[in-house]
């Protein structure tokens, strides 16, 4: 009797147990586990055993808690496990809240409600919106990245300003040693003729500048060009006129000046030119390819026209004084062409006499420099002219820019001759750095490539297996040195094409 009374109790108590208590169910998690690496692989296995898993959802055998594996990527946060605890641990937040592992990259959770892992939440210190949190975290990343950036900027800078002090300092001392053993300067010009546009019979358009409109014409019975300046450009045809008439400027390599007026009708100022057939260098490049000796004809003339006119030339015959004169706009488009397939120098518009005894010229030409320096052509700009380290006073300076920018110009013309690439296969033209730095390049990115990167045109690597190619790529290299005192003179350019045409004659 004792006994079915007490199993009567027990039956009582089991049964008000279960109906006092409610059952409780499965601590249900988020499923996923990235398979992509070994260190993963090894997780899968320790987290499915963790619970039954039905899709993206596992059921908690051994467990309460769910936890999740978060990775930071691009500053979101990237789910790699999700998954039930493999062994039971408090866990009292129903929320999942963020534990910084790994510097940062990688956070853990751990939640003790349903599906409480799909989600991480932040914490105070790290506000409650994850992505200000990792912009934070980013930002704090950000500004050591750009203090130490502008830290070796300015070391860049300051050796650069260091460098360029110590050169200013020896070029002075040259150049006014220079000034010294010049003959004294004459400031000579030349009559030009004045001639009246009625004389002209203008045909068609054959190229524009930025502030030119060159026509085709004949003028007594030749063919000439004739590059119209509007009115408001008195100064710019000046300075051009005035190097065309320069004692002693005539050369084959630069182009044939014939004379200079004014139209009655809308006063604009022009001038006249005997007529280049191949038009600009640019345009004959754009065109055709040319043959090795046909590339050397092109950049030998092209060498000894800038030779000449950076030459110091006194006639004692005639005492007439030729002095050096800085072209400062050398560019594919200021080079012609002439039927012979020489290279011939045209538009001195911001061109500087150098050495004048005139110090008002100087000034006034200066002034008209900062100008061209704005126009001019970006590509051919050498890594001081960009920098505005160049003392425009400074003689060997400006010549010295234009060496860097004939190196290029030498560069363009090899780029197009069919005889060093393979097959006969030259690539199209292309302007200087067009290749690196696009063809709407900029003065910042251009700052960027030549002067801190220190990088030049492309020089094809198959030009080392040529016979003449250690010779062309040397030659460009000791044209375009970012040291503007290494480069050679272009008279030695000159010297040196002819014996790349010596001894390499195909
Ligand atoms: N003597 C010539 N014979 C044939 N074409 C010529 C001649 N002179 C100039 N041209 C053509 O006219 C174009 C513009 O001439 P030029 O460079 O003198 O003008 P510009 O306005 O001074 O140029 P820039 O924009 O360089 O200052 C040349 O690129 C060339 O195509």
């Amino acid at each position: 009797m004792l006994v079915e009374r007490w199993r009567l109790i027990l039956a009582l108590e089991c049964i008000m147990c279960i109906y006092s208590k409610p059952l409780q169910q499965k601590r249900r998690c988020f499923f996923q586990i990235t398979e992509s690496t070994e260190h993963n692989y090894r997780q899968n296995k320790k987290y499915t055993a963790a619970g039954s898993v039905s899709g993206s959802v596992q059921v908690c055998e051994t467990t309460d808690c769910c936890v999740g594996y978060y990775w930071i990527i691009n500053g979101t946060p990237k789910a790699d496990v999700l998954a039930c605890d493999r062994i039971e641990k408090s866990c009292p937040d129903e929320t999942c809240k963020a534990q910084p592992r790994i510097n940062n990259q990688f956070f853990t959770c751990m939640c003790s409600t349903d599906l409480c892992n799909g989600n991480i939440t932040w914490g105070k210190e790290q506000t409650s919106n994850p992505y200000s949190y990792f912009s934070v975290v980013f930002m704090k990343m950000a500004v050591i990245v750009v203090g130490i950036l502008l830290f070796m900027c300015f070391c860049i800078v300051a050796a650069q300003w260091r460098s360029c002090l110590k050169k200013k300092k020896k070029n002075l001392q040259s150049s006014s040693h220079d000034y010294l053993v010049q003959p004294s300067c004459s400031c000579q010009r030349t009559k030009t003729s004045e001639i009246d546009i009625s004389q002209i019979e203008l045909q068609q358009i054959v190229g524009r500048g930025h502030f030119a409109t060159v026509f085709q014409g004949t003028y007594q019975g030749s063919v000439v060009a004739v590059k119209f300046l509007p009115a408001g450009y008195e100064h710019n045809f000046n300075t051009e006129k005035e190097i065309y008439e320069l004692p002693l400027l005539k050369h084959t390599s630069i182009m044939n000046f014939l004379g200079a007026g004014r139209k009655p009708d809308d006063k604009s100022w022009f001038i006249v030119l005997q007529f280049a057939e191949y038009g600009s260098l640019h345009s004959f490049l754009s065109k055709q390819t040319t043959s090795w000796m046909f590339s050397l004809k092109l950049c030998q003339s092209l060498s000894q026209g800038l030779s000449y006119l950076h030459s110091d030339l006194l006639s004692h015959g005639t005492d007439l004084h030729k002095p050096p004169v800085a072209h400062r706009d050398l560019s594919s488009s200021n080079v012609l062409v002439r039927a012979g397939g020489t290279c011939a120098l045209s538009d001195f518009g911001c061109s500087t006499i150098l050495r004048s005894c005139s110090e008002p010229y100087r000034r006034h030409n200066q002034n008209k420099n900062m100008k061209c320096i704005q126009l001019g052509t970006l590509h051919y700009m050498a890594p001081e002219i960009l920098e505005g380290f160049v003392n425009l006073n400074e003689s060997m300076f400006l010549m010295q820019g234009d060496v860097y920018a004939l190196g290029l110009l030498l560069w363009e013309i090899w780029m197009r001759c069919s005889d060093l690439f393979e097959g006969g296969a030259a690539p199209q033209h292309l302007l200087p750095y067009e290749l690196e730095l696009g063809s709407n390049l900029t003065l910042e990115s251009l700052i960027l490539h030549v002067s801190y990167m220190d990088k030049r045109p492309y020089i094809p690597e198959h030009w080392e297996l040529l016979p003449q190619g250690a010779a062309l790529r040397e030659l460009l290299e000791d044209c375009w040195d970012s040291d503007s005192e290494a480069r050679l003179t272009a008279h030695s350019i000159m010297e040196r094409i002819t014996s790349l045409q010596s001894s390499y004659s195909l």
